[in-house]
Order: structure tokens, then C-alpha cells, then sequence
């Protein structure tokens, strides 16, 4: 049998040793560290209030607490009452809110409260300016960190609703509407005011982007309904609208938005009836005409004079985008350009007697105007942003945007709080779990190391030689 080498006892035990004291320190750091954080503290918390022109939102979100980036995901949202409603009213419009932050207040855990920002973005900047003092001051009056109320920007609306870096975005508001896409033919020399510089993960972005006010869904209606009421009739076929649609108007209700200043007829009587033809290609002129065409400085234009350079890559769609070819069942990505007029010329001249026996619980207001809805999308798209047959199918209609709903309101948050990451993110931190298992795979592993070395040291004292007396 081999003899043990004279040094080989007394390096086991020292090996052993070691073993020993760092099996017992691996455990008493697994056990002692890293804990997940309690679940009071575990989440940070954002609200942002969105005060578009047809509705105001509230979007709660949420992340983890030791992860301040991007990852931040809507929670709660709520529909508040519309604050561009009460520019009359401006007391109004603060203590509507009351109902919604209550809810806020309740979904944001009470620890948390004090360290919440809590965010107030207008759009299209229309007749809410007295609005936004009054509402300021009652956001004040809640336990958030209340960080401000103000109008954004036309290029601010577009660039934060674009959410990643390989595609564009498409929103359609009530008042407004953005364009949003990176393009390899673009670097803002020809257009300044369209470019939007982003740093994100360590790559730059030159970002094309532009927000066409009164282009939104209901001011675009409102200035076809303008063209068709210049001279004060007192009765207008409009085919954007169902046969058999009959709907009496005020003239001064609908000229009562800067984007119809100076259009009003003189004398205009004081209603006018709207009588629906429900014919697509009459509607699609007729939409035509609040697009001009004719005049452009640039390469190329999109419309009314305004730069864009040529479209690239693919799009995201929200907003009424998605409210309305939802509704109209062409959302799907197989759907073509084809088919989707071809569905806009049945729906159109479908009955308004039938349609509301066909959706006996959709909202009147909502039924009666996707007919133009539709019309004014395809419209927008192929004439206004020169989408083709080929590049119409580039674009998809989403209601989210990586889990949060599709919107500005989060790109804002995270601009504002400075939680966009510039710089390519480090190798993202072990996970408990991750953790855990590193620890006991290494214990598991010293212990075995240890369990040999004691076997060695048996063997060693065992099958050394007795001395015989
Ligand atoms: O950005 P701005 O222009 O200020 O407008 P907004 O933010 O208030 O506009 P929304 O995206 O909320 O809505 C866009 C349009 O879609 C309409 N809309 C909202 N929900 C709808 C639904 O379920 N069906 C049909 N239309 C809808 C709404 O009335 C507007 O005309
Ligand atoms: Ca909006």
C-alpha cells in the first residue's frame, strides 16, 4: 500500500479548514442576502394624465424597484373626464379629476405616495390653457409628487409614441395626428423642425416626426363638414354618412374651433340638416379636399407644404387607427389595401336603419362616423402619407406597444424622469432564483470536496503502519 507523503496530513487539514469556513459563509450569505425587497417597497411607482382633445386618461405604472429603465408597465388605467370640456369652466375641470386620482390613490400602495410622480401632458394645445392652471392646482392637492401640467410639443406627441427603434408610429387623436420613423434619408438638413435626436443603448437615432393639428379625427371631420357649409346651407348630403343618416346641426357649434377660424360663413342661419348618402368614393373626394397637395419646397411632401422623407420600414397604428379598423374588422395583417376599400364601399352605403339594428349597443355618435372614420384612415395614409399597396402592409394596427397601451404617456414618464437608458444596459443582475442556485450548486460542491478530503484523511490514518512491539 502507498505511504502518505510526510506534509500530506496537515495540507488536508488546512484544505479542510477552508472548506469549512467558506461552506459556512456561502450559506450565511445565502440565507442573510439578497433578499427580494419586502413587496411594500418592491415596485416603483408613475401616473401620467393624458388630456387629449376627446378624452382624458390615467395611466398608472409600475416596475421594479432596483431596475430604473424602460421596463416600466402600465397597470391601471382609467377614462376620466374629458378636461378640454370645461374651458368655460376651468374650477370644473380640477375637481372632475377628483374621482380618478382617488382610484390612483388607492392602486399605489400609501407607503409609496410621496415619492410617485405624478405627470398632467395636454395635446394639440387647444382651448385648455386656462384649463391647466385651475387642474394644476388641484393636482397639488393629492399625496403625489406632482411634477406639472403643460402642453406638449407636436414633435414631443410623435417621438414619445414611438416606442422602438426599428418602427414607426402612426397615431390618429380627435384634434391632431402623428407621424413618426426613422429613415436613412433623413438627418434634419432639409427639415429641422421634424427631426428628433434619441441616444438609446448606445445608438443614435435621427427620428423624422411630425404632428398635423386639425388633422385629427374630429377636426378633419369638422372640415369637411366646413367645405360643405361655406355658403350657410341650410341642408347638406354628405356621403361620409349612411343613407337614411338625418342629424341636425348648430353652425355655431361646429365653427367653434380654431381650426375652422376665419371659414365661417357670414350669415349663416343657425342650423343646417346633415343628410347621409353613404357613397365611399363621393367621401373619399370630399376628404381629398381638406389636403393640399399643390405646393411643396422640399424633395417631397406629405401634405400641406410639410417634408417627409421617403417611408421605411414597418409601422405601429393606434389609437383611432385601432378604434376604428377594429371596429371595421380590418386590422388583421393579411387584410390589403384592396380590401379594405372594398369593405368601405359596402359599409358606407349600408342603411343607417340597419346598421343600428346590427349594433344595437354601440355608441350612436361613435356608429354614425366610422364610415368617415375609415374613409379619412385609407385616405390619410395613401394620399396624405403616400403609403402604397406594397408599403400598406407594413403597417399594424396595435392597441399595445410592448405591453403598455400604444401612447405618448409612457416615453414621457420615462423622459421626464430620466429612466431612458442611453447606454447599452450591463448584463441585467442575477435573479433570486438565479442567485439561490449559484450558491447551492458551490456549497454542494465545497461539501463534496470536503467529504473527500475527510475520506483521504481516513484512509491516510488507517493504512498507516502499526509499529510492531
Ligand atoms: O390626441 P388628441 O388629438 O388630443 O385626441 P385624443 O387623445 O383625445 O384622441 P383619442 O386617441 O382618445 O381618440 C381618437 C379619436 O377616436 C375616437 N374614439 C375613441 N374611442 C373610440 C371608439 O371606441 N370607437 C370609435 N371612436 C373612438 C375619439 O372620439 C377621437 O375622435
Ligand atoms: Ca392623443
Amino acid at each position: 500500500m502507498k505511504e502518505a507523503s510526510p506534509g500530506y496530513r496537515p495540507v488536508t487539514v488546512f484544505v479542510a479548514g477552508i472548506a469549512v469556513i467558506a461552506l459556512v459563509a456561502l450559506v450565511t450569505v445565502a440565507v442573510v442576502q439578497n433578499k427580494p425587497l419586502p413587496k411594500s417597497t418592491r415596485y416603483r411607482y408613475g401616473i401620467v394624465l393624458d388630456a387629449g382633445s376627446s378624452h382624458t386618461a390615467l395611466y398608472v405604472y409600475k416596475w421594479p424597484a432596483e431596475k430604473d429603465n424602460n421596463t416600466g408597465r402600465v397597470t391601471q388605467t382609467e377614462s376620466c373626464p374629458g378636461i378640454s370640456s370645461y374651458a368655460s369652466n376651468p374650477q370644473g375641470a380640477g375637481d372632475s379629476l377628483r374621482e380618478c386620482m382617488l382610484k390612483a390613490a388607492k392602486w399605489v400602495p400609501s407607503s409609496r405616495h410621496g415619492e410617485t410622480p405624478l405627470y398632467l401632458g395636454a395635446t394639440a394645445g387647444m382651448r385648455l390653457l386656462n384649463v391647466l392652471s385651475a387642474v394644476e392646482g388641484a393636482l397639488h392637492s393629492y399625496p403625489f409628487s406632482f411634477r406639472g401640467a403643460r402642453i406638449l410639443s407636436g414633435p414631443e406627441e410623435g417621438s414619445f409614441g414611438w416606442g422602438q427603434a426599428t418602427t414607426g408610429a402612426l397615431d390618429l387623436g380627435g384634434a391632431s395626428t402623428q407621424i413618426s420613423f426613422v429613415s436613412a434619408h433623413f438627418n434634419g438638413s432639409q427639415s429641422p423642425g421634424n427631426l428628433m435626436t434619441f441616444r438609446l443603448y448606445g445608438n443614435d437615432y435621427d427620428l423624422y416626426t411630425h404632428s398635423f393639428l386639425c388633422y385629427g379625427k374630429d377636426q378633419a371631420l369638422r372640415q369637411t363638414l366646413a367645405r360643405q357649409t361655406q355658403s350657410g346651407q341650410s341642408s347638406v348630403s354628405d356621403p361620409c354618412f349612411h343613407p337614411g343618416y338625418i342629424r341636425v346641426r348648430e353652425y355655431s357649434d361646429l365653427y367653434n374651433t380654431p381650426c375652422l377660424a376665419d371659414l365661417a360663413p357670414r350669415t349663416p342661419p343657425t342650423n343646417f340638416t346633415l343628410l347621409g348618402t353613404g357613397n365611399f368614393q363621393g367621401c373619399q373626394e370630399l376628404i381629398k379636399s381638406i389636403f393640399n397637395f399643390t405646393q411643396c419646397r422640399y424633395s417631397r411632401c406629405s401634405f400641406n407644404g410639410v417634408y417627409q422623407p421617403q417611408l421605411q420600414g414597418s409601422f405601429e397604428a393606434f389609437s383611432a387607427y385601432n378604434y376604428v379598423l377594429d371596429f371595421l374588422n380590418l386590422t388583421d395583417t393579411s387584410v390589403s389595401l384592396e380590401d379594405v376599400k372594398a369593405r368601405l364601399r359596402e359599409y358606407c352605403a349600408t342603411p343607417w336603419s340597419l346598421l343600428q339594428k346590427q349594433h344595437p349597443t354601440t355608441k350612436r355618435k361613435y356608429l354614425a362616423e366610422y364610415c368617415f372614420g375609415g374613409t379619412y384612415i385609407l385616405t390619410l395614409l395613401t394620399e396624405g402619407f403616400n403609403f402604397t399597396a406594397d408599403t400598406y402592409k407594413d403597417i399594424t394596427v396595435v392597441r399595445q406597444i410592448k405591453g403598455s397601451d400604444a401612447g405618448w404617456t409612457l416615453g414621457y414618464m420615462l423622459n421626464l424622469t430620466n429612466m431612458i437608458p442611453a447606454e447599452a444596459q450591463d448584463t441585467p443582475p442575477l435573479p433570486y432564483a438565479g442567485y439561490v442556485s449559484v450558491m447551492v450548486v458551490t456549497a454542494v460542491v465545497l461539501a463534496l470536496i470536503l467529504l473527500f478530503l475527510a475520506y483521504r484523511l481516513q484512509r491516510t490514518h488507517c493504512s498507516k503502519p502499526h509499529k510492531i512491539v
